[in-house]
C-alpha cells in the first residue's frame, strides 16, 4: 500500500469492511506518519519566578527576600562573605539549566503506516501525551518544539489534520447528554453542510454500531463522579465515536485504557485493532499497562523513558532485541511489563 500520494485513493480490497459513508466523507486518504527528531523543552518554572512573584506574593512572602534567597543562598558564611568558587560555579549551572528549560522530548523518531497499529508505552512521565500531542500538530508553541512531523513526506496540512482524530485523556463530552444526543450534536457540528441531517443521522447509527454501543444509546454520559451514566470504558468509546464520526485517516488516542478492566482494556484495544487492521486507518495510542494479550495486537511499539527513545520497531521483536543486548527477564513475563521495568531502569 502506497502511502506517499497526498490524493485521496480508492478503498484497497484488504479494507473492504468500511462502512459506506457520504461522498463528502468517503474517499480513502492513507496517512503514513513520520516524525523525526522530535524534541519538546519547556523554560523551567524556576525561571519564571520573577513573573510569577507578584501571584505567589499574594499567598506567601514578599517577592524581593525569596529572590535573595536565590542571590544569596543560605550556604554562604556570614553577610559580608563572597561566594566561593564551588557556589559561583553551583549557580552557573544552576542559570544555565534555567536558560536551556527541561527537555520533555529528546529527539524521537518513528513512523505508522496505514493499517498499522503503534503503541507508546513508557511510564508516567515519560512524555507520551506530550509525543502524541507533537505528532497531531496540538503543540503550537513552535520556539519549544523542533524536529519534523510528516504526513504522507508533507508537512501537516489542513487537509491531514482534518482527517486527523485525537482523543484525549480526560473525556470532553456533556455529561447531561445521552450516548446518542453526544453523537447527533457532533455529527452536527463537525460534519460538512452538504451532508443532509437524515444521512448525519444515519452515520451515526453507523457509528454507534461500529464502537458497540447500541447498548447505551439511550443513557447518559454522565462524568463518573456526580453525574452516573455510562461505564469508563463505554465513555471512552463515545469518545472514539466521537472522532470516527468525521472519518479519520489517523486516529490518535492517549490512553484509551485507562481505567479500564482488563477485558474492557483487551475489548478496547480489539477495536482499535479492527480500524487498523480492516479499515486501514493509522492509529497511534498510548498505553500505561497492557496486558499481554493487548501488547499481541500492537503492530509496533515505541518504548519513551524520561523522554528518549528506548526502543522503536516491531512489536514481536521487543524482546530479542533487547536480549541480544543481554537484557533479558528471569522467567515468561509479560513484554510490556519486562519494557515498562527496563524504562523505569527497575529491571530484576
Ligand atoms: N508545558 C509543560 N510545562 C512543564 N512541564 C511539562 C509540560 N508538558 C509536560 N510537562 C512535563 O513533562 C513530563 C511528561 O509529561 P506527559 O504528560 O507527556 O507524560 P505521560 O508519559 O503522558 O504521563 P502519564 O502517563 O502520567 O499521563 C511530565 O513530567 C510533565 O510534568
Amino acid at each position: 500500500m502506497s502511502g506517499s500520494s497526498e490524493t485521496p485513493e480508492t478503498l484497497p480490497s484488504q479494507f473492504s469492511n468500511s462502512i459506506n459513508l457520504h461522498p463528502a466523507l468517503s474517499s480513502y486518504y492513507p496517512i503514513t506518519l513520520k516524525f523525526i527528531d522530535v524534541r519538546y523543552r519547556v523554560k523551567d518554572e524556576r525561571s519564571k519566578k520573577s513573573r510569577t512573584c507578584s501571584i505567589r506574593n499574594i499567598f506567601t512572602v514578599n517577592c524581593e527576600s525569596h529572590d535573595d534567597d536565590i542571590e544569596a543562598p543560605s550556604t554562604m558564611t556570614g553577610n559580608n562573605s563572597t561566594p566561593t568558587h564551588q557556589q559561583v560555579e553551583e549557580r552557573d549551572i544552576e542559570r544555565e539549566r534555567e536558560r536551556e528549560g527541561r527537555t520533555i522530548l529528546n529527539g524521537i523518531t518513528g513512523m505508522v503506516s496505514p493499517g498499522e497499529m503503534l503503541a507508546v508505552l513508557g511510564p508516567s512521565g515519560s512524555g507520551k501525551s506530550t509525543l502524541l500531542n507533537a505528532i497531531a500538530g496540538r503543540l503550537h508553541n513552535n520556539h519549544q518544539i523542533t524536529g519534523t512531523v510528516l504526513a504522507n513526506n508533507k508537512k501537516l496540512t489542513k487537509p491531514v489534520l482534518k482527517r486527523t482524530g485525537f482523543v484525549p485523556q480526560e473525556d470532553v463530552l456533556y455529561p447531561h447528554l445521552t450516548v446518542r444526543e453526544t453523537l447527533i450534536f457532533c455529527a452536527l457540528l463537525r460534519l460538512p453542510n452538504a451532508i443532509s441531517k437524515q444521512e448525519k443521522l444515519s452515520m451515526v447509527d453507523k457509528v454507534i454500531y461500529e464502537l458497540g454501543l447500541e447498548k447505551c444509546e439511550d443513557t447518559v454520559v454522565g462524568n463518573g463522579t456526580f453525574i452516573r451514566g455510562v461505564s469508563g470504558g463505554e465513555r471512552k468509546r463515545v469518545s472514539i465515536a466521537h472522532e470516527m464520526l468525521i472519518n479519520p485517516s489517523l486516529l490518535i488516542l492517549d490512553e484509551p485504557t485507562s481505567g479500564l478492566d482488563s477485558t474492557a482494556a483487551y475489548r478496547m484495544v480489539s477495536t482499535l485493532g479492527v480500524l487498523a487492521h480492516q479499515k486501514g486507518k493509522t492509529v497511534v495510542t498510548s498505553v500505561h499497562q497492557p496486558s499481554s494479550r493487548v501488547y499481541q495486537m500492537f503492530d509496533s511499539v515505541l518504548v519513551l523513558s524520561e523522554g528518549s527513545c528506548l526502543y522503536f520497531g516491531k512489536a514481536n521483536e521487543a524482546m530479542s532485541y533487547f536480549d541480544s543486548l543481554g537484557f533479558s527477564p528471569t522467567f515468561p513475563m509479560n513484554p510490556a511489563d519486562f519494557l515498562l521495568d527496563l524504562a523505569n531502569g527497575t529491571l530484576l
